[in-house]
């Protein structure tokens, strides 16, 4: 893809299954809200084929359009609007759309229903997004960064929604976000996405795996502190053990946080 000639995303090649939720995590301008944007048919890409829910989202119809629940990064129109109204207003455009209080109760916002949108908090402006993203019944949903700003407990609850979403519900769901810990918690399968390509694509444990660096083996010799970089820490360990014929002065063997492979693999790739 590119915004004119530069290219901004390269070879990425993503199969996301129904039911599936799936995250595309990447540091910032590492392309997120441009793929989903491609997938959502907000954007025209510039090379490639893509196919979402059996059609292209170049030529999709208002048909496939009613299929899809989009939650930007931010809205800023409808503040006037109460959540209740909005709600009911935004619904009325579907079929068979969900009903609005209920909604409202599913996602804690009962006590808001009257509230006018501009005096929600920005976590219950969030959880509002999410049952304008709904209210259609989507089949797939797009939450583009949907916890910037949330305080952990509204993650949570958050996380638990979102999990709901896919399990009861049978919702695919697609989400960007920059937060490593998030997309292990959340997503059944996750794309690293550095500087418009996949880096890494899988489950937790094969993220886990993928992205994990070198650990660091220290120790003290001739007075001076040494430091090995290794993937087999405990090879390195038993060998300066064989090599000091004992204990080893000052050995410390440490393993990179997941959170730290992750920000190197961005630092390295970026
Ligand atoms: N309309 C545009 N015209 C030109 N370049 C753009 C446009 N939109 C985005 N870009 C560039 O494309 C790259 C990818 O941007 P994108 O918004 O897709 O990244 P992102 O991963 O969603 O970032 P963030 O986490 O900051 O939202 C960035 O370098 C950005 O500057």
């Amino acid at each position: 893809m590119k915004y004119g000639a530069t290219e901004v995303l390269r070879g990425v090649d993503l199969d996301i299954r129904r039911g599936e939720i799936f995250a595309l995590l990447g540091p910032n301008g590492a392309g997120k809200t441009t793929t989903i944007e491609i997938l959502e048919g907000f954007r025209n890409r510039s090379a490639g084929e893509v196919n979402v829910l059996g059609a292209d989202p170049e030529r999709a119809t208002e048909t496939w359009r009613a299929k899809l629940g989009i939650v930007l990064q931010s809205w800023r129109d409808h503040p006037r609007w109460g959540a209740r109204e909005l709600l009911a207003h935004l619904g009325s455009f579907y079929d068979d759309p969900r009903d609005p209080d209920e909604l409202l109760a599913a996602l804690g916002l009962t006590a808001q229903a009257g509230q006018r949108v501009s005096r929600l908090s920005g976590g219950q402006r969030r959880r509002l997004d999410v049952a304008l993203g709904i209210v259609g019944r989507p089949e797939l949903l797009f939450l583009d960064e949907p916890t910037t700003g949330f305080d952990p407990e509204a993650r949570r609850e958050f996380h638990r929604l979102v999990g709901k979403l896919a399990a009861d519900d049978g919702i695919t769901i697609l989400l960007t976000t920059h937060d490593l810990a998030e997309a292990e918690k959340l997503a059944h399968r996750t794309a690293i996405l550095v500087a418009g390509e996949i880096a890494v694509c899988g489950t937790p444990a094969e993220l886990a795996a993928a992205v994990r660096s070198e650990s660091h083996v220290r120790w003290v010799e001739d007075g001076e502190e040494r430091v090995l970089r290794t993937a087999d820490p405990s090879r390195a360990a038993w060998e300066l053990h064989r090599r000091f014929d004992g204990p080893v002065p000052g050995l410390e063997v440490r393993r990179p946080s997941l959170e730290e492979s992750y920000l190197s693999l961005i630092g390295r790739a970026a």
